[in-house]
């Protein structure tokens, strides 16, 4: 299953910035690592903002959400969902 997430991180503004450094690098390592295993398809920084558009391919929602919730930023992510089915006029014969 594909899905569209929008991810928007609102750090504390106050938090100590080591912390922070610790969170980011700790993010993208497990991001790469979902990149690799080709669970996370797609990432793109949102211009302009500290937020991001991504593609998932996860065998279900619940395996989204427990996903979504071992990334080190999530207590500190607003995230928007969509569910992706095929539109009929696609011309992509696969879901990529
Ligand atoms: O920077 C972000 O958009 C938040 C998050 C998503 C991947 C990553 O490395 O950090």
């Amino acid at each position: 299953m594909l899905f569209h997430v929008k991810m928007t991180v609102k750090l504390p503004l106050d938090m100590d910035p080591a912390k922070a450094a610790q969170l980011k690098a700790d993010e993208k390592e497990l991001a790469q690592r979902l990149q690799q295993e080709g669970k996370w398809r797609h990432l793109w920084r949102i211009a302009g903002h500290y937020a991001n558009y991504s593609v998932f391919d996860l065998p279900s929602v619940e395996a989204l959400h427990d996903t979504l919730l071992q990334l080190p930023l999530f207590p500190y992510m607003d995230i928007e969902i969509d569910g992706l089915c095929r539109h009929p006029s696609s011309i992509h014969s696969d879901d990529r």
